[in-house]
């Protein structure tokens, strides 16, 4: 299929929004799901791990294929929650358009703000849909001021609801303008087209000419025929949409409820119409590896192949799936790529297009498209396959600091060693979190982004891979940084091995601005101290950068330079500079009024109005501080910063607080110092 009839989106909400229950409505209508899976049955197709099952929510994101109208739809699902932000942004990353998904009668909630701002962050051109129609308190018209107001985006509505709640009954077609009905008794697969009634024509008149004007700003033709009076064509509207919603300076809405089979099948045809196609859009950014130059590469079928692998997932049987996106020329089964971030040579035993409850085998996938490799041994998430004439690399996608961690004791030895070979698994699906052993007790640490996303990858080590163990109290993970500059000189002589090893350097450390991260940089000169000596010294300052000397945590935001050293050519080595370096480190750290860093977190809450009082004193006692406060149509929106170590648990406290009515996101903010 050409890459004009192929489209790669993703289906993005806030949790609950009925983003499942769209998605399986859509494979349900492509025809390429024989049965709706009910999300509350806990059976829907496109969740696949059992465990995303029994939670009821989607985690991990899988690209499904289905097709519509002779187009090839890549259909890549991406979580809610955002303790699995790393998620969201890796499918954004190979998304070429969206469908936000909004419930009529949450609205624009915080955590669609969080997921509206990423896909901004990556250019990510949007149409909406607002579900739930069908539900008490549903405000159609409510959610696109919201979505003006909050997201700051330019909402065109293309479809208008037709009474609402129980009494919701279909569309009006801003593009026919047609009433358009859905039938019940065969889920919604069939629907009727019908004139406007005369009570809902001066609302549907009033809205297509808001439609019309919104366009105008964006085409002359259209404004010449807006202002005579004329007819615009569908076609000039359609070409005015497309292009503007490419341009991401419009939005389409459309409106329906997914459970009550009502409204998807325009979100398909929008889909179609309005989205981009791979190579809509401008060339992709990425380096040269062997030239170390940046460029941008053509989205060309014929182009050499750049590939990335998004997305990792283990089969028992087959081995490591490896989600690939390919941007440029072809990858064929049964042939060599070169991983270029790993320089390995790779096979390509096997190329898979998945479908939401199959599979299917294919021999090559091209520009634009997207498969499942199996044969690859060392890939890991994030990185580039292409071809060994031609190492180009594409740009490496954020993950955020993983903020808490759990110790996790293997029970027995053989635990121990499946233990060890699961980490390794799930560290090359999942780049967003750490392992490592606390130097001092001898426990092994794993690190992850938020409670949820700890609390997934401590269930999977148990349940998928089969490993008993003893999992400690989630923990903060802190930072050490410092608050002073400070100058030390570090001497150091050892004989080793019969030789007398010395070394001598002075070293500045001063704290730089939080977010800055760590920098070293040298002022002497390569005629006093040779570079490899140089080379030795930062090797030893960036390995005492990994533990503080206050816990033991990683430092951070310190500034190194490195100012005098002497050097005797008898009694030099590497190993004196590394080791002083080390030392000396650690020594100036202990000067320079260390401090503990504590990460802060982003909170918002939702909850009605009455319990707004008991929310803001509960989070005060946890060392909240409140920012504002924002009322919406049924809730009030508390937005507030606080300590993660003090949230621990607010999820049961909160629910208890506002009889089960609140709830609430939580993102990490930054790293502050931490009290008392
Ligand atoms: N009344 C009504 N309920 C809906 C509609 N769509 C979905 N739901 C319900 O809303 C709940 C959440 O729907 P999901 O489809 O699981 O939502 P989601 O956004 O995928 O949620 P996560 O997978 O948890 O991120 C379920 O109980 C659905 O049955 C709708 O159009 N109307």
């Amino acid at each position: 299929m050409s890459q004009k009839n192929m489209r790669n989106i993703g289906i993005m909400a806030h949790i609950d929004a009925g983003k499942t229950t769209t998605t399986e409505r859509i494979l349900y209508y492509t025809g390429k799901s024989h049965r709706i899976g009910e999300v509350d049955n806990g059976n829907a197709t496109m969740d696949w791990m059992e465990q995303e099952q029994n939670r009821g929510i989607t985690i991990v994101s899988a690209a499904t294929t289905c097709y519509w109208k002779d187009h090839q739809i890549n259909i890549i699902d991406t979580p809610g929650h955002v303790d699995f932000t790393a998620e969201v942004e890796r499918s954004l990353r190979v998304l070429d358009g969206a469908v936000a998904v909004f419930c009529a009668v949450g609205g624009v909630e915080p955590q669609s703000e969080t997921v509206w701002h990423q896909a901004d962050r990556y250019e990510v051109p949007r149409i909406a849909y607002i579900n739930k129609m069908d539900r008490t308190g549903a405000d159609f018209f409510e959610v696109i001021k919201e979505i003006r107001e909050k997201l700051g985006a330019v909402p065109v509505p293309l479809a208008l609801p037709i009474g609402k709640e129980n009494d919701y009954e279909g569309n009006i077609d801003l593009l026919l303008m047609k009433e358009i009905r859905w039938n019940p008794d065969n889920q919604g697969e069939t629907f009727t087209i019908s004139d406007i009634a005369p009570e809902r024509q001066e609302l549907a008149d009033e809205w297509r000419e808001s439609m019309i004007d919104a366009l105008s700003a964006y085409s002359d033709e259209m404004t010449e025929l807006f202002l005579e009076g004329e007819d615009v064509p569908l076609e000039l509207i359609q070409k005015v949409i497309r292009q503007e919603t490419i341009n991401r300076s419009i939005v389409p809405i459309f409106t329906g409820s997914s459970l009550k089979n009502k409204g998807v099948q325009p979100v398909l045809d929008a889909v179609i119409n309005f989205l981009p196609a791979p190579d809509d859009l401008p060339p992709v950014r990425c380096h040269h590896s062997k030239k170390d130059e940046d460029m941008l590469l053509e989205r060309d079928e014929n182009g050499p192949l750049a590939g990335l692998i998004f997305k990792i997932q283990q089969d028992k049987e087959a081995g490591p799936l490896c989600f690939v996106r390919v941007y440029s020329g072809e990858l064929k089964s049964g042939t060599a790529v070169m991983n270029i971030d790993k320089k390995k040579r790779e096979r390509v035993n096997r190329l898979l297009r998945m479908h939401s409850n199959h599979h299917e085998q294919i021999s090559s996938v091209h520009a634009g498209d997207i498969a499942v490799v199996i044969g690859m041994k060392n890939a890991q998430t994030g990185d580039t396959i292409g071809s060994e004439g031609y190492p180009i690399i594409l740009e490496k996608m954020n993950f955020p600091d993983p903020v808490i961690s759990v110790a996790i004791e293997p029970k027995t030895i053989s635990d121990q060693d499946k233990l060890k070979s699961a980490l390794e698994y799930l560290k090359m699906e999942d780049p967003t979190f750490t392992a490592k052993e606390n130097e001092e007790t001898g426990q092994l640490i794993i690190s992850g982004m938020g409670e949820l996303h700890l609390d997934v990858l401590v269930t999977r080590i148990k349940d998928e891979y089969k490993v008993a163990a003893n999992i400690g109290n989630p923990q903060v993970s802190y930072r050490e940084s410092i608050t002073q500059a400070v100058t030390h000189t570090e001497l150091f002589s050892k004989v080793l091995g019969g030789k007398e090893h010395t070394a001598e350097i002075t070293l500045k450390i001063e704290p730089l601005e939080r977010g800055s991260g760590n920098r070293f940089t040298s002022e002497v000169k390569k005629t006093v101290l040779p570079v490899d000596f140089q080379e030795a010294v930062e090797r030893g300052i960036r390995s005492s950068m990994t533990s503080g000397t206050l816990m033991g945590y990683e430092t951070i935001d310190i500034g190194v330079t490195l100012t005098a050293a002497g050097f005797n050519e008898l009694t030099a080595s590497e190993l004196a500079y590394q080791s002083a370096a080390s030392l000396g480190f650690d020594n100036a750290l202990r000067k320079a009024a260390p401090v503990l860093l504590e990460p802060v977190m982003n909170v918002d809450i939702m909850c009605p109005a009455e319990y707004v009082g008991d929310v803001i004193s509960s989070l005060t006692q946890r060392g909240g501080l409140v920012s504002s406060i924002e009322s919406r149509p049924a809730f009030e929106l508390v937005i507030a910063q606080a300590p993660l170590v003090k949230m621990f648990g607010y999820t049961t406290t909160l629910r208890s607080q506002t009889q089960g009515r609140g709830t609430f996101a939580m993102e990490f903010s930054h790293f502050a110092a931490k009290e008392g």
